[in-house]
């Protein structure tokens, strides 16, 4: 890896001078290579003379600053439970690593406790701003530590990831303390992480300040686009993240999230009260401004298109006061009026918290994804959980439900995926519903002719191979491949996933006309031959055949009506189960010792056989083939009008760039 260095710094280290300067940048260095959890790797290399080390680790950031201090002279080579081994401008170093104090998400930091080869014990700590000036001696060099907190404010701004190093020397006795207080904690059965934590909060205290980091944290390649698209359908991005609030701010505008034209609320409070009056301004200000807007409406704070867009910003100590308290119902409303909520420096419950607040009082679906072990609570808590696997390590993956390698692929899955197997889903709900019932129904009025006698229309045989083998096929086949639109079509208007907010698939709507035209079908399968050879002395069983007949092919046409894409699967499942149905029939009544010996053979003889069935189908299929053409003609939907679009766009594809499309906004 290839490091840039400033050679001034390069000269100071290496100057034989024995300067105040030059002993902090050294210690600064010395602290970035050891106050880590990365392990050096050593490569070999095709030159058996030459050796490579990398450097690998659960953090991304500390890998940075191992490199960095590798590139400025402080090589960390070997580490052990026991020890590390420095390498400080060629001269080899080991330090025993006498204790660990691992980084979570609640501290922000983490130490080491190292035993210097000078017989001195150092504690290096390294972490989040707002967790270090805490703890760091503002009695020894204030002019400095006012200087850092510039140099972070500029990093912060520009979007970088910062970290502050601080060290203290340790007295044996105080070293002596810690080192038993560790051992009690680090073997206690119950409580240890809490005691370790408070072990940990005791030893981190007045400390020098070393230095600040700042690191790039490089979006991923079609984030901002990817967060464009996720908007456009409809679908509410907020963004939680551990980081300060200023690279979370600048972050937001790199991934266009946040944009200037946007009025933000800012909320950071340390108190209670403040946050409580902070949340009444912020609805305040929402109410008003929502009144401003011409197209005031549904939600009480205006339709999202017209009005002025807000961005909500608040960081995790706010997030204290206002979680599980009264005033959660108010930052509920404050950020559901929000277009935009970006939750800076949250910890990883907090994450979750937030996520249950919508879940908890709203019917919307919530879906979580994150890379880090921080994330996992909020991917528990979410309806849906996805794990981006990263350089982070593994615990996001191992939690969710969905695992991905980049987080713009959220896009096809939802859109694309997400949309197919909504309306596939939908429709096979109905179908099934649809396809068991017209049988039933067909069964129940022959019970009602009948007298309610233990007879079936229908041979046993049929009954049973109905759903096994005459309609089975070209359910599962057309539940798994059929598609309503091409994937290009879908990811080009993300507004198409609209369809399954509005619930225009599957309602309570569809349903009731799915079950009146279930048994307008049954009834014209029943009653047309019944009907006509009610006079005649033709037996049960052939009849019975023509209603099995009936059945079978008018569910499957039913089927055929509403496929989107046909394929060779679709054609041969679809028209191969009507054929299967006649041969099954046949093969039944060829049985000497069946109910019906020869039925079909002697009904298939007569031409009303051939005039009946072709009168049930037409009967049965007409009302739901003039509700198909109504609707599509006069009352497209968007799916209906990007299916036209895509068929005979061809034509006009260059000068329709745009389809107008139901607008909707969701939460
Ligand atoms: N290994 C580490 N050692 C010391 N401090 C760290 C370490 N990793 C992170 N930090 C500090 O703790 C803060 C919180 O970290 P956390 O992992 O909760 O969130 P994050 O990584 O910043 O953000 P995100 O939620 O987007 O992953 C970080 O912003 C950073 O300042
Ligand atoms: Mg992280």
């Amino acid at each position: 890896m290839m490091v840039k260095t400033d050679p001034e710094l390069v000269r100071l280290l290496r100057s034989g001078r024995d300067t105040e300067e030059r002993k902090h940048a050294r210690e600064f260095f010395l602290s970035l290579a050891a106050c880590n959890t990365i392990v050096p790797i050593v490569v070999d290399t095709p030159d058996s003379a030459q050796k490579l080390i990398d450097y690998q680790g659960e953090s991304p950031d500390e890998q940075a600053l191992v490199y960095a201090a590798a590139a400025y002279g402080f090589v960390l080579i070997e580490r052990t439970s026991g020890h590390i081994v420095i390498d400080i401008l060629g001269d080899r170093q080991r330090f025993e690593v006498l204790g660990l104090h691992e980084f979570d998400s609640d501290r922000k930091r983490m130490s080491v406790i190292v035993g210097c080869p000078d017989k001195t014990v150092r504690l290096f700590v390294k972490g989040a701003d707002s967790s270090m000036f805490g703890v760091i001696d503002k009695s020894l060099d204030l002019d400095a530590i006012h200087a850092t907190e510039t140099h972070l404010h500029k990093y912060s701004s520009m979007g970088l990831r910062t970290l502050v190093i601080g060290m203290r020397e340790l007295s044996s006795t105080e070293f002596g303390e810690w080192q038993s207080a560790y051992e009690r904690a680090n073997t206690a059965l119950l409580g240890r992480g809490g005691l370790l934590r408070a072990v940990a909060a005791n030893i981190e205290c007045n400390l020098q300040l070393l230095g600040a980091s700042g690191i790039e944290d490089k979006l991923q390649q079609g984030v901002p686009e990817a967060i464009e698209s996720l908007r456009q359908a409809g679908i509410k991005v907020w963004v939680l993240t551990g980081d300060k609030q200023e690279t979370a701010i600048s972050i937001g505008y790199s991934c266009k999230l946040l944009s200037s034209e946007m009025t933000q609320i800012i909320i950071n409070s340390r108190s209670k009260e403040s946050c409580r009056k902070s949340l009444e301004d912020a609805i305040a200000m929402c109410k008003k401004l929502a009144a401003m807007s011409p197209a005031a409406q549904d939600n009480g704070f205006g339709s999202r298109s017209t009005r002025i867009r807000l961005a909500l910003i608040i960081d995790g100590t706010s997030l204290v006061y206002i979680l599980e308290t009264e005033l959660e119902e108010q930052l509920f409303k404050v950020a559901t009026a929000c277009d935009v909520v970006l939750c800076c420096r949250v910890a990883p419950l907090q994450k979750a918290g937030i996520v249950a607040i919508i879940k908890n009082r709203t019917d919307d679906m919530t879906l979580a994804i994150g890379d880090g072990a921080n994330d996992v609570s909020m991917i528990q808590m979410a309806d849906i959980g996805i794990g981006i696997s990263g350089q982070e390590g593994r615990q996001a993956v191992m939690a969710s439900d969905f695992a991905m390698g980049q987080f713009r692929f959220l896009v096809p899955l939802l859109l694309v995926h997400g949309h197919w197997n909504y309306q596939r889903m939908a429709y096979m709900i109905l179908y099934n519903f649809y396809r068991n019932a017209v049988f039933v129904y067909m069964l129940f009025w022959y019970v009602l002719c009948t007298a309610f006698s233990l007879t079936t229309a229908i041979t046993e045989w049929s009954s049973v191979l109905y759903s096994v083998i005459y309609t089975a096929l070209p359910t599962i086949i057309v539940g798994i491949l059929d598609k309503d639109l091409s994937r290009k079509t879908l990811l080009k208007y993300p507004q198409l996933y609209g369809s399954g907010q509005r619930e225009e698939r599957y309602n309570l709507k569809l349903f009731i006309l799915t079950m009146i035209d279930t048994i307008w079908q049954s009834l014209a399968i029943f009653f047309i031959p019944y009907l006509a050879y009610r006079q005649s002395d033709i037996d049960g069983s052939s009849i019975g055949d023509l209603w099995t007949l009936a059945v079978v092919i008018i569910v499957n046409i039913h089927l055929a009506m509403d496929v989107f894409r046909w394929t060779w699967l679709t054609h041969a499942s679809i028209w191969g189960c009507i054929v299967a149905t006649v041969i099954c029939v046949i093969i039944i009544d060829a049985i000497p010792m069946l109910r019906g010996f020869w039925a079909i053979f002697h009904v298939m003889g007569t031409g009303l056989f051939w005039l009946l069935l072709l009168c049930v189908i037409i009967t049965a299929m007409v009302p739901r083939l003039a509700m198909k053409v109504i609707t599509e003609y006069f009352m497209p939907s968007d799916i209906q009008i990007a299916r036209e679009l895509e068929k005979f766009g061809g034509v006009n594809a260059t000068n329709t760039s745009e389809i107008p499309m139901s607008t909707f906004s969701h939460s």
